[in-house]
């Protein structure tokens, strides 16, 4: 794997059911991602991107082909091993927030980072950090139930980079969102992404989010292919 590539899937295959039912929706699929790069995922519902995103991310395990997060090849390892890759290398955010509902946004986010063995407060205070970056310190101690749709999702993406990952992939990220509100969020996205020269993937049907991004790709009979917009 070259120096800079910080996500690879070779030949990944991935289908659901049995039998007859089989339904085949990655097929070799190939895709690099460079440090710092941003690309976005455009393609028609159901083609898999989702699939793709969660292959990527380590949560599903294709039926084929090789996955690389940070220079290791996962394929052969065990759950706990993929397990510790995707919680220190891997940032998610979906399309819903799921923030747990009995924290306060500041305790979702310090969350991971207590779970990778930080202090209470250096925690703390790298939480408050991102949610006031991403405009949403003035609701840090609320619940995600009080927190406006915009606000929820702010904090599920200073969630997902709290431990610094190598690469944030995230699955529509602004789906549920109006447009004035995901543009909101789109950008405060871009903006974190930018200035800490994360890596992303982000699937979205929205093109003027695509269109922001260094590179688009979609999906055709389940490979991945480069896409003008
Ligand atoms: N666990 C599963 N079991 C069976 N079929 C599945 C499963 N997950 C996804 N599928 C099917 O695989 C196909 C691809 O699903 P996927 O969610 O990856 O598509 P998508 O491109 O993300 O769609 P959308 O844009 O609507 O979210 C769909 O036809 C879906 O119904």
């Amino acid at each position: 794997m070259a120096k800079d590539v910080v996500l690879s899937l070779a030949g990944i295959d991935r289908h659901y059911g049995q039998g007859e039912t089989v339904l085949s929706i990655l097929k070799g699929a190939d895709f690099t991602l460079r440090t710092g790069e941003t690309v976005a995922l455009v393609a028609p519902s159901g083609t898999g991107k989702s699939t793709l995103l969660h292959v990527a991310g380590l949560l599903e395990h294709p039926d084929g082909g090789e996955v690389t997060v940070g220079g290791v090849a996962c394929q052969e390892l065990g759950d706990e091993q993929r397990t510790a890759i995707r919680r220190k290398s891997i940032g998610f955010v979906y399309q819903f927030h799921h923030l747990l509902p009995e924290f306060s946004a500041l305790e979702n986010v310090m969350m991971p980072q207590l779970i990778a063995g930080l202090t209470k407060p250096e925690a703390a205070e790298r939480a408050k950090q991102l949610l006031d970056y991403m405009r949403v310190g003035h609701r840090a101690d609320h619940r995600p139930a009080e927190l406006s749709g915009g606000e929820q999702q702010r904090v599920a993406i200073a969630r997902a980079v709290a431990n610094a990952p190598l690469v944030l992939l995230a699955d529509e990220p602004t789906g549920n969102l109006d447009p004035e509100t995901a543009s909101y969020v789109f950008s405060a996205l871009e903006a974190l992404v930018r200035q800490s020269g994360l890596s992303a993937m982000i699937a979205t049907h929205n093109h003027d989010i695509a269109r922001r991004m260094d590179r688009c790709v979609t999906l055709v009979d389940g490979k991945v292919v480069e896409l003008v917009v």
